[in-house]
């Protein structure tokens, strides 16, 4: 059976760099073609696009927000991202679900590269993608220039698909290269068509020849002709245009003015002339099969004040109907969302961007369909790494049975999120991308889930090793209270061991001095005492052997053995120059290679150890570093990286070793922490 798809509609993704005016886009896009009646402005914050309470308390977007519109017959849906790179995952989550992005930027030539990581997740996961050069109110610097610019950080040919008309630093009108008929901006209106201006004929004609030239490169037949010097029809540039910018070849370039309109009404033409249908991306992906049972993918999911579970998804084929099972699970209602506004819908088609509630247990990036089993699940764009940490407690303990299940809701929201409730400092970590990221998560902790929560930076788990060994450390336990009495009595030879073994324990007594069943006692005494080493943090890389000992044949027992050997640590420890170790990561840094040796120079300045750097094979421009870095350095070592890098920096990391504290350091943490004798350190003792 034929699959029956919208073919009139285009999904489309709004993104870029933080604060170039996405969300304003798509309040243009929206007032323009009549979604909205009266635009919104982002300093007044009652824009659609940033609706939620986090983003209109920053002014800035936090999260994807879809909104639906038409115009000349088109069904759109926008996804509006967000531009801070902390919320990227967000982004890179809706992107693989849409049909075509527009790329939002400043012209600023020194900005540029603030773009490279976006275009490098569009051409990895080939998305066809426009380039909306946004602002040319205040264009400092020439067209040319930018246009040359922005090839600088694309790895696909740049299409100049207009002229701007300029008057001064302010964009009037534009001259389409494509019809090379040339329009002027009317405030409220669309643009009126005017005669090609003599001054800029030249200019125009070299922009068309960069286009036609990149447009030719994928099509030799439009080639010849620019050989023989004919003039290629319209139709035949159209043509191209579509095809190679559906395939990710080419990335056709447009200027305006979002905040007035300008440049709005072109980009709508182009996306519905030029972008590909939502079946061309269905096929694209392998999903266009002449078969109707549904495919979907979750874009993002939500939770509402009210503690409603809704998830905007992707219909890639087939119909989703009112009530339908998804991976065994009811959906509650299918919806088109316009920033909080729902609208219920009785089905959805292939091709459709909507919300489907109540899909409990279905997280971001889910494929859905009826019969989970036959269908393979669709790829999913990769988690990012968290970066930043802060350690945080509700601020009323009675909160505390609350946390895990507002945790859990929180970051089904928001997957680049992540929780652990640490071992050896027994603190709850929250992770994420940065500062303003985790910022966001306690308000949402706050306001959606009542959970006020207090932070604080995360304590590094210290550990302590002993750099010598001692022999034949006595330890005694005698206790007489009335009754029968306590009796133990051990020797402990106690080593250091190579970094890595951690703990072992054994036993060479002769003649049953010790008898058997009080050796586990002394392993169990041994262990308490190195679980809070002499430094007040636990002990690693120590051999503890009982060699020796006495024992009385009604006062003994296991317990008084456990006190015996805690005797014998505490007095042979201190002895053993006992030494702190610290957590060392192995991280990976990309930073664009104009910044490498200011990265070198942060990583060492932060006592890391540099173990290589290369060039990211398929990211030309771009340096891979490698180091070892101690895990106290990295608190907020994303936040001087970006800084360092526009923001475009980024590092993974894995726990790699321990390893000694420098000396000075040491006394710092440990007067810190407290002395060892007793005073506390936050670790329990
Ligand atoms: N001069 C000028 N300012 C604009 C234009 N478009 C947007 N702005 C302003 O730029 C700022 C950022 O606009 P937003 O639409 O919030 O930018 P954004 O890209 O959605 O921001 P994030 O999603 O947070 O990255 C606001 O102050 C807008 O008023 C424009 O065409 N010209």
């Amino acid at each position: 059976m034929q699959e029956k798809v919208k073919s009139g509609s285009r999904n489309v993704a709004i993104v870029g760099p933080y604060l170039s005016g996405k969300t304003t886009l798509l309040e243009s896009l929206l007032f323009v073609t009549g979604a909205i009646s009266r635009k919104g402005s982002c300093k007044e914050g009652n824009t659609v696009g940033d609706s939620s309470t986090e983003a209109r308390a920053r002014n800035m977007s936090v999260e994807v927000s879809a909104a639906s519109t038409k115009y000349e017959d088109t069904n759109f849906t926008f996804i509006d991202c967000p531009g801070n790179v902390e919320f990227a995952q967000e982004t890179y989550n809706a992107l693989i679900g849409v049909d075509a992005a527009i790329v939002v930027c400043e012209p600023a030539n020194d900005r540029v590269l603030t773009l490279a990581p976006l275009f490098k997740f569009l051409d990895d996961w080939e998305i066809p993608h426009i380039i909306f050069v946004n602002k040319m109110d205040r264009a400092n610097n020439h067209v040319i220039e930018v246009l040359n610019a922005l090839k600088t950080v694309s790895s696909r040919p740049l299409v100049p698909h207009q002229y701007p008309i300029m008057q001064g630093e302010a964009l009037t009108g534009f001259i389409d290269l494509v019809s090379e008929q040339a329009y002027l901006y009317h405030s409220g209106a669309p643009a009126q068509q005017i005669p090609l201006p003599e001054e800029l004929k030249a200019e125009e004609r070299a922009a068309r020849e960069d286009m036609l030239e990149a447009l030719a490169d994928f099509d030799d037949h439009l080639l010849e002709k620019l050989l023989e010097d004919i003039e290629p029809p319209q139709e035949e540039i159209l043509k191209d245009l579509k095809l190679e910018l559906g395939a990710d070849l080419v990335v056709p370039v447009f200027f305006g003015v979002a905040e007035q309109d300008y440049g709005v009404r072109p980009l709508l033409e182009a996306l519905i002339q030029e972008a590909p249908e939502p079946e061309t991306t269905a096929q694209r992906r392998q999903l266009g099969q002449n078969v109707n049972t549904p495919i979907a993918q979750v874009l993002k999911t939500y939770y509402t004040p009210q503690g409603g579970k809704i998830s905007l998804v992707r219909v890639w084929r087939g119909t989703l109907t009112d009530g339908m099972v998804l991976n065994g699970v009811r959906a509650g209602g299918i919806y088109r969302l316009t920033g909080q506004q729902q609208k219920l819908l009785r089905k959805a088609e292939a091709g459709e961007i909507v919300a489907l509630s109540r899909l409990d247990n279905i997280y971001t990036g889910d494929t859905l369909s009826i019969d989970k089993e036959s269908v393979k699940e669709l790829p999913k764009a990769e988690s990012l790494r968290p970066v930043y940490a802060l350690a945080i407690a509700p601020e009323h303990r009675k909160d505390e049975v609350k946390l895990s299940s507002a945790i859990g809701k929180l970051l089904e929201e928001d997957p680049s999120l992540a929780w652990e409730q640490h071992g050896d400092t027994h603190e709850v970590i929250l992770w994420g991308q940065g500062e303003i990221h985790l910022q966001v998560a306690l308000d949402r902790l706050r306001r959606k889930y009542n959970l006020p929560m207090s932070t604080h930076m995360p304590q590094v788990a210290y550990k302590e090793t002993i750099r010598k060994p001692v022999d034949s450390i006595h330890g005694r336990y005698k206790h007489q209270s009335g009754g029968h009495g306590q009796f133990g009595d051990v020797y402990l030879d106690i080593k250091p061991l190579p970094r890595g073994e951690g703990f072992n324990f054994k036993q060479t007594i002769v003649g049953g001095v010790v008898p058997k069943q009080y050796i586990p006692g002394v392993e169990t005494g041994v262990r308490e005492f190195l679980s809070n080493g002499p430094l007040g943090f636990p002990v690693v890389d120590v051999a503890v052997t009982l060699t020796n000992g006495s024992y009385h044949s009604v006062d003994s027992s296991e317990q008084a053995f456990k006190q015996a050997a805690r005797a014998a640590m505490q007095t042979g420890m201190p002895k053993c120059k006992p030494t702190l170790l610290e957590p060392v990561l192995q991280v990976k840094v990309n930073t664009p290679s104009e910044f490498t040796s200011k990265v070198l120079q942060l990583l060492s300045g932060r006592r890391g150890q540099i173990l290589g750097y290369e060039a990211v094979g398929n990211w030309q421009g771009w340096d891979s570093i490698t180091a070892y870095l101690p895990k106290a350095e990295m608190q907020d070592f994303i936040v001087e990286l970006r800084s360092q890098t526009l923001g475009v920096g980024s590092f993974s990391w894995e726990y790699d070793h321990l390893q000694e504290v420098p000396d000075k350091l040491a006394d710092r943490v440990l007067a810190m922490n407290g002395d060892g004798n007793g005073n506390s350190n936050g670790n329990g003792k």
